[in-house]
């Protein structure tokens, strides 16, 4: 399935010079006119920025946090960009937060992740975009649910924004991990697959939480092929007033862009494309025959069920299963392939054995006799 989104290419409304990579900064929050005025010159002065983002609006956890500074810091981001010429971008929350921002002239809108998460308020936010020429970056919803970041993407599209890109910036996770929300590529891969076109900007900052961690997630993700980085930047990250720890000064900025390495989708050169079309003609060939003997297994799993059924023993087999486990695992890390992507691997095949078997415990007296006739 590909989605079917009218959308523009990201070099029509940012980084028209096209800087590389595409960098949007600035701080977590507007906390003073200094503060924003400052860091935005920081910023521009890097040459390598473009444009400034500044939270305005912050949703905060609990009640009694900074919940932002709120409109009057449209008026400091309207004097940053007249002083820098950095365009400006803003997360927007309501339909009063979307009509605020155009009127005081932000260039580049974002839907947050705590909106995404909900459609009422991803609609209320379309409807009040509808007709208005603006770009929208939305950002994936805190839960790992490519249906609702889809869904968000589409609402906005829906309403006429062609201007439109995904800001990849990590899931809540209850699992204990280096990161303040779990990049779980797989999601931002899968939101690619659907739709290629889409522009996709990494966050590394909500991402790491952690300012050490920016450089290489910011990698990570320009080697996944990820349009762009959102990356919070603070004159003075230590008396930041929101999210201190994951800030990082505009000079420490520009020394992680420097760092990284870009690389191409694609390259134009014979011999390599040659060499390239060598390998991945190996690789159909595996995987063509890794599926071919999935399907075999998957004959001997039914006929196992239908024993099963017709002897009432359960599914699941604790200990053969177990056996299964510890044997190809140790095999395959013999063979230095990675424990957790064997037993990846594994899990996924029996929770597909365990599919099929109840399918065939489940069969009506009907189809147990269709059943036993193709197999006489
Ligand atoms: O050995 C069995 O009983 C099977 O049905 C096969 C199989 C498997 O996929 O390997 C499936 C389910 C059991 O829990 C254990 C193993």
């Amino acid at each position: 399935m590909k989605l079917n989104l009218n959308i523009q290419p990201l070099n029509t409304w940012i980084n028209k010079t096209g800087i590389e990579p595409l960098v949007i900064a600035g701080p977590c929050s507007a906390e003073t006119e200094d503060q924003l005025v400052a860091t935005a010159h920081l910023l521009a002065k890097t040459g390598k920025i473009s444009a400034l983002r500044a939270g305005i609006w912050k949703p905060r956890t609990r009640p009694g946090e900074f919940e932002g500074i709120g409109s009057i810091g449209l008026e400091w981001l309207k004097r940053a960009k007249a002083e820098t010429g950095l365009p400006t971008a803003v997360e927007v929350a309501t339909a009063k937060h979307v009509e605020e921002a155009l009127k005081a002239g932000v260039d580049i809108l974002w839907v947050g992740a705590r909106s995404t998460v909900n459609p009422f308020t991803v609609q209320e936010i379309a409807d009040a975009l509808r007709g208005v020429d603006v770009p929208v970056m939305v950002k994936n919803p805190v839960n790992p649910d490519l249906s609702l970041w889809v869904g968000a993407l589409e609402r906005i599209n829906n309403a006429g924004i062609t201007k439109l890109a995904a800001i990849h910036r990590g899931f809540s996770s209850y699992e204990k991990s280096a990161f303040r929300n779990e990049p779980m590529w797989d999601l931002a891969i899968g939101l690619k697959t659907l739709a290629p076109h889409l522009p996709i900007i990494n966050d590394p900052s909500h991402i790491t939480g952690n300012r050490d961690l920016i450089g290489y997630i910011s990698q990570k993700a320009l080697d996944l092929d990820m349009q762009g980085l959102m990356i919070e930047s603070h004159i003075d990250p230590s008396v930041a007033w929101t999210d201190a720890a994951q800030q990082v000064t505009p000079a420490a900025l520009s020394d992680i862009i420097t760092n990284l390495h870009l690389r191409k989708p694609e390259v134009r050169n014979t011999e390599l494309n040659d060499k390239l079309a060598e390998l991945r003609n190996q690789i159909d060939k595996i995987d063509d025959l890794v599926i071919q003997k999935m399907a075999e297994r998957m004959k001997i799993v039914e006929k196992i069920g239908q024993h099963k059924r017709d002897n009432n023993i359960t599914i699941l087999q604790v200990n053969r299963w177990d056996e299964i486990l510890h044997k190809r695992t140790s095999y395959a890390k013999a063979l230095k392939l990675s424990t957790e992507f064997t037993e990846k691997l594994l899990e996924l095949m029996h929770s597909e054995s365990i599919r099929k078997q109840t399918e065939i415990m489940n069969k009506s007296e009907a189809g147990q006799a269709a059943e036993k006739l193709t197999h006489a």
